[in-house]
């Protein structure tokens, strides 16, 4: 009984620390979309069609990007319709229900935990690879999982020289090659490695190389192949690691790695100090791809799976 309270008083905890953060990462991005939205909102006594376009503007501007802005205005002027509003002020709320609901995601996100699962981590050098796969190495670890780690992108011996650091911080093992090693190679040893030792999560790096766009959809594939064929009962997860701090950039990073593999999820580093976390809306809402996980400073810690409307109350929030 007393345990059991505990345990709510814990959770109830860790969501207000979770949130607490949260909020004070998104300061920024906060004050960039809510800072413009609530200009026009108190600008306006009556809803038409210059506040219409006003709010779109500032949608715009505030990292959510043209396409998204438009499909959340269309929604806005229905629901406004509908619930025959009149006054601006409530805008604010409507605003806030239709993020949430255009960021719902699926319940079954993270299943990828709880099964044995491959992860492959893809994205441009220097978004925060290197740090993500410790950071989430750490995690599982934390969490109980035999985790193995596999230095997949051989192109650089800093790259593989970083892994092995990070990999040593969370004290988990590392297949690794020398420099300019067969990629393919690499992961087949660890595929291996990860089934002789039973490890519950294999994360393998990769190089991001997208200015030869064709080459890297080339070894992503040759990657899959190995993975598939030598462990096809494995749950396969694929995340794009973007860097939040480049707003759109990020998006077109996105689109593009698209079209190269099948992602199953993004995550969103430096989200701590930047003003351009409205990307995430974007991101979330034009290519249907779910952010799982955040980068919230550069700690072994600060990483945290992403709660979509957690997020969108963060942003209409101050005091949280
Ligand atoms: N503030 C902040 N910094 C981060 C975060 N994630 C990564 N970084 C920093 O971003 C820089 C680049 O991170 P790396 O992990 O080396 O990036 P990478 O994509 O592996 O880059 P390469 O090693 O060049 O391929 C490092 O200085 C990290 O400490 C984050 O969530 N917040």
């Amino acid at each position: 009984m007393f345990k059991k309270k505990d345990n709510q008083e814990k959770d109830t905890q860790e969501k207000k620390g979770f949130f607490g953060k949260l909020v004070k990462g998104l300061t920024k991005t906060r004050d960039n979309i809510l800072g413009g939205v609530d200009q026009v909102l108190g600008s306006f006594t009556k809803i038409d069609e210059d506040f219409y376009e006003e709010l779109e503007e500032a949608l715009i501007v505030a990292d959510l990007g043209v396409n998204t802005a438009m499909t959340i205005m269309e929604d806005l002027r229905q629901k406004v319709k509908e619930k025959k509003i009149k006054d601006t002020a409530e805008v604010r709320d409507l605003l806030m229900e239709e993020l949430q609901e255009l960021m719902k995601n699926e319940e079954n996100l993270y299943d990828f935990t709880e099964k044995k699962s491959i992860v492959l981590i893809i994205g441009v050098n220097g978004v925060g690879k290197t740090t993500t796969i410790g950071k989430l190495a750490h995690q599982y670890k934390e969490a109980g999982k035999k985790v193995i780690l596999a230095a997949g992108d051989t192109f650089r011996a800093a790259a593989i020289d970083q892994l092995a650091e990070w990999s040593n911080r969370a004290g988990v093992e590392l297949i690794s090659q020398q420099e300019n090693s067969d990629p393919g190679a690499v992961v087949y040893d660890a595929v291996q490695a990860a089934k002789a030792r039973n490890a519950d999560i294999l994360i393998c790096d990769t190089a991001g190389r997208l200015h030869n766009k064709k080459n890297l959809m080339e070894e992503l594939r040759k990657l899959f192949k190995i993975i598939s064929r030598e462990y096809p009962e494995a749950h396969k997860e694929v995340l794009l690691v973007l860097d939040s701090t480049t707003g759109q950039n990020a998006l077109q990073q996105a689109k593009q790695f698209k079209d190269i593999a099948d992602i199953t999820g993004i995550v969103l580093t430096k989200l701590d100090g930047t003003a351009k976390g409205g990307i995430a809306i974007a991101i979330q809402t034009e290519l249907n791809i779910p952010v799982k996980y955040i980068g919230v400073g550069e700690g072994m810690d600060d990483l945290q799976r992403f709660d979509s409307e957690e997020f969108v109350t963060a942003l209409f929030n101050e005091e949280g």
